[in-house]
């Protein structure tokens, strides 16, 4: 649709006393989703503050700076590394009078344009709205006229907000009762499935989650070196030895994933609540593979998905450097994990150990096959 990409710029409070790594490492995330939603990092604007200020969260020279590169470079987009607050977004659009984005409004257009069903859909339209809701500015009319949405012509006056504001106020009752409708229908279905062991694959965003499941269940899933690329849930009935189960790649993780989003997913991640085994999928080539581990532990209790079995699966190996005597790099050996749960290394585009990892998993599964059927093997030595 777009001819060309858009421009962006990034900005970013570096509180006192936090590392430069981690700014750094935070910013190279930021600029990875806007990448992802086709914008293109011109510059990166970081300050040091002891606080985020409360009118235009940079200081005021740190603004007239930005201001200037924006107007003599023509950018389409500011980019703010954490949430704006209201009146902090509508400060901020006027000084700069350009497009102002957070990190949440990022990642709920990237969802957007991702989601395929009707459920995933209608989960990100009703997040979006509820973060829009207190944020109802000339940016918001903007963007919705962009999209064809419900927002007002014409300059928004106060008027025009609290029409814009009564329509999404509707949009919300609607969505939201679409979405129980839904659910309702999901709910039977996966009733119907709870004779069979089901096994999720969960893990921060781009780890290779959709990757090991076109593996495991050698099927088309579609993987991208994209942040996001899996925003709907998918299910597969996989077969291992003699045993047959059900497994399912979903949404992948992030830091600050915006709130209303985990709350409106709630139901596409019944999936991996109600899972009976996890695979925690991690990139172990990635510098801040531990803090990505613990998003998403963090993540898994917020939607109640704890006390299940675990099997990390340390993936992309293939990209760690060995060591002189040809051992693998000690990172490998200096992962910690909880008591009860397991660990393997593969690599899942080169197909590196997924003979490790199937073994693990079968015994998993079997155990847990044979506490829903205590005589399937049994069953199956009379039948045959
Ligand atoms: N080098 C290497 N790259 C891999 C490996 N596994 C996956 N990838 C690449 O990593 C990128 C992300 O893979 P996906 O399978 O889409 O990751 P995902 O976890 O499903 O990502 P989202 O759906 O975006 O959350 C793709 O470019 C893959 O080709 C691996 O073992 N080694
Ligand atoms: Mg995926």
């Amino acid at each position: 649709m777009k001819e060309k990409s858009n421009k962006g710029v990034l900005v970013a409070v570096a509180k006192k006393g936090e590392n430069d790594n981690v700014v750094e490492e935070h910013l190279d995330e930021l600029a990875f989703l806007a990448l992802t939603a086709d914008i293109t990092t011109e510059k990166v604007f970081i300050q040091k503050l002891e606080q985020p200020d409360t009118r235009t969260f940079i200081g005021k020279g740190k603004l007239e700076d930005v201001k200037a590169y924006v107007v003599a470079r023509e950018i389409d987009m500011v980019i703010f590394d954490d949430d704006l607050s209201p009146s902090q977004l509508r400060n901020l659009e006027r000084e700069l009078k350009c497009q102002i984005y957070d990190r949440s409004l990022l990642i709920l257009d990237i969802f957007l344009n991702r989601a395929q069903t009707a459920q995933a859909k209608t989960q990100v339209e009703l997040a979006r709205y509820q973060y829009l809701m207190p944020r109802l500015t000339r940016m918001w009319t903007h963007l919705e006229r962009q999209r064809g949405g419900t927002g007002t012509r014409g300059g928004a006056g106060e008027k025009e907000i609290e029409t814009d504001r009564r329509n999404i106020r509707n949009q919300i009752s609607v969505l939201k009762k679409k979405l129980e409708k839904i659910e309702k229908q999901n709910a039977v279905q996966r009733k119907s499935r709870s004779n069979i062991v089901r096994v999720a694959l969960v893990g921060y965003t781009n780890v290779g989650k959709s990757t090991l499941m076109r593996v495991l269940s050698k099927s088309d899933v579609k993987a991208e070196d994209k942040l996001f690329a899996t925003v709907d849930a998918t299910v597969r009935k996989v077969m291992l030895n003699h045993i047959p189960f059900l497994l399912s790649d979903t949404v992948g993780f992030i830091r600050k994933l915006p709130h209303h989003l985990i709350e409106s997913f709630k139901s596409t991640l019944a999936e991996v609540r109600e899972a009976d085994i996890l695979l925690h999928v991690v990139d172990i080539s990635h510098p801040a593979y531990e803090d990505h581990i613990r998003v998403v532990k963090e993540t898994l209790r917020d939607i109640d998905a704890t006390d299940k079995p675990i099997i990390y699966v340390f993936n992309k190996i293939d990209l760690l450097e060995p060591e002189e005597d040809g051992e693998p790099v000690e990172k490998m050996h200096s992962v910690h994990i909880e008591q009860g749960d397991e660990k393997v290394f593969i690599s899942a585009e080169k197909g590196i150990n997924i003979g490790g990892l199937k073994e693990m998993l079968f015994k998993k599964i079997k155990k847990r096959h044979n506490q829903i059927y205590p005589n399937y093997l049994k069953d199956e030595y009379y039948s045959g």
